[in-house]
């Protein structure tokens, strides 16, 4: 039987793949979305000559020898700007964002300045300009300041809303129905009968689609019966899914129907069965748009393979560079035996030595169903198909988890 590399894999996976359309959001609902078009000030910030202090609007030229005593001639506070001229001699009282009045250059801070009714005297003269934010100082109306790739956080949202942007432009989330299959199985919360066993790949898949911007779609879980299935498939295209994740019956069993079925809905299979470990039975498709991603039942390689195929096949459709997480190096602290031909994602616990190098501890048992031991690992060791044993001490790569 033969077993796709890896990358192939992943390689005709992502072919074609282009970024969602774009559609506009509320300001307040763009935490975390990606931008879809680069964003342009509408106006300049700020808009005008503003005072950074609470003081006084001063002429810088009337600040000579000596102390020098102003006539305080009105106020500006921020919101409401002094609207006359002010004149030699002449000060106005000004507070922070307040515009500077016409006829002053510099702010004289409160703390060092002398208030007796009218007057106020400079005790400690500031250089010409001090305080002043001249207009624009942070950016000019058409200044482009944000654009893709980028993933919306609380600072870019700040900025476009000074920008005075109430809807931005993101791409869509890419809905993914997940689709549970096994008469094994019942949901988390329920009792499950003497043969049974919780459903649990749905909550972690569920999860990493929602981390890499996706909105996950719940289709249950299917029992191994042909007729349900297609059903719970033909849902996933009428809520016009882009992705339907399977989850389990991707196997050679005779209750894994999931490909037939999928293939007799009219299913064009890419790929099946991949030289890894775990996730060996990985399978892929489309079905009309909906890309169609068979993950492995047992849990550990079903997260893995999401982790591996569906979070990369998500960052194409939201416009990132679909990259899989950069290897880290990190160095064995135990022997690892020659490998197959599977490229082998060792679960490990992960570790910073006293000089700062990263140590990594292989778990003795490796089974696919061990999510205990994937919740622990820090780490997978990356294993190319056929590495050679390797001792404690060398260094491997790893994908931190
Ligand atoms: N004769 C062979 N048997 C198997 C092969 C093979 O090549 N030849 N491959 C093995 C490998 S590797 C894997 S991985 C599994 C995957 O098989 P399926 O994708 O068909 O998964 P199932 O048989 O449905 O389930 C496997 C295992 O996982 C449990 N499971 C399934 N779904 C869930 C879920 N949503 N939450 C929690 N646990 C789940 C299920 O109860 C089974 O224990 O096949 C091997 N067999
Ligand atoms: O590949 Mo299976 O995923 O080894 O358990």
């Amino acid at each position: 039987m033969s077993l796709m590399p890896v990358a192939e894999a992943l390689e005709r996976l992502l072919a074609g793949i282009s970024p969602l359309e774009t559609e506009h959001v509320p300001l307040e609902r763009a935490n975390g979305r990606m931008l879809a078009e680069p964003l342009a000030s509408t106006r300049t910030q700020p808009p005008f000559a503003a005072s950074a202090m609470d003081g006084y609007a001063i002429r810088s030229t009337d600040l000579g020898e000596g102390r020098a005593t102003l006539q305080v001639i009105g106020d500006a506070p921020a919101g409401h700007g002094y609207s006359g001229t002010v004149e030699q001699g002449q000060a106005v009282r000004i507070f922070t964002g307040a515009p500077i009045p016409d006829g002053t250059d510099t702010i004289l801070i409160q703390e060092n300045a002398e208030r007796s009714g009218d007057q106020v005297t400079v005790l400690e003269a500031p250089v010409k300009g001090a305080h002043v934010r001249p207009a624009g100082l942070d950016f000019a109306k058409g200044d482009v300041l944000l654009a893709p790739p980028l993933k919306l956080a609380y600072r870019h949202l700040a900025l476009a809303a000074a920008m005075n942007h109430a809807d931005l432009p993101v791409i869509r989330r890419p809905k993914v129905a997940i689709l549970a299959t096994g008469d094994e199985l019942v949901r988390p919360g329920t009792e499950p009968g003497p043969d049974q066993i919780i459903a649990s790949n749905h909550a972690g898949i569920a999860a990493l689609v929602e981390d890499c911007g996706g909105e996950p779609l719940d289709l249950g879980i299917s029992p191994d019966d042909s007729v349900e299935l297609a059903s719970h498939v033909r849902r996933a295209i009428s809520e016009h899914a882009d992705i339907l994740v399977t989850l389990g019956g991707a196997s050679v069993g005779d209750h894994d129907l999931v490909q037939e079925v999928l293939g007799q809905e009219g299913m064009d299979l890419s790929f099946w069965r991949i030289a890894m470990r775990p996730g060996k039975p990985l399978m892929a498709g489309r079905l009309g748009n909906t890309k169609v991603l068979g993950l492995p039942g047992n849990p550990v390689s079903s997260l893995v393979c999401g982790l591996l195929f569906l979070k990369p096949l998500l960052q194409a459709m939201l416009g990132l560079e679909p990259q899989q997480s950069a290897p880290a190096q990190a160095v064995l602290a135990a022997d690892l035996p020659a490998n197959d031909r599977r490229q082998d994602y060792v679960r490990a616990t992960l570790e910073e030595d006293a000089d700062g190098k990263l140590i990594v501890t292989p778990f003795a048992k490796q089974d696919s169903s061990m999510l205990g031991l994937l919740a622990r690992s820090g780490a997978l060791i990356v294993r190319p198909p056929h590495a050679p044993a390797q001792q404690a001490g060398t260094a491997v790569p790893v994908l931190v988890l």
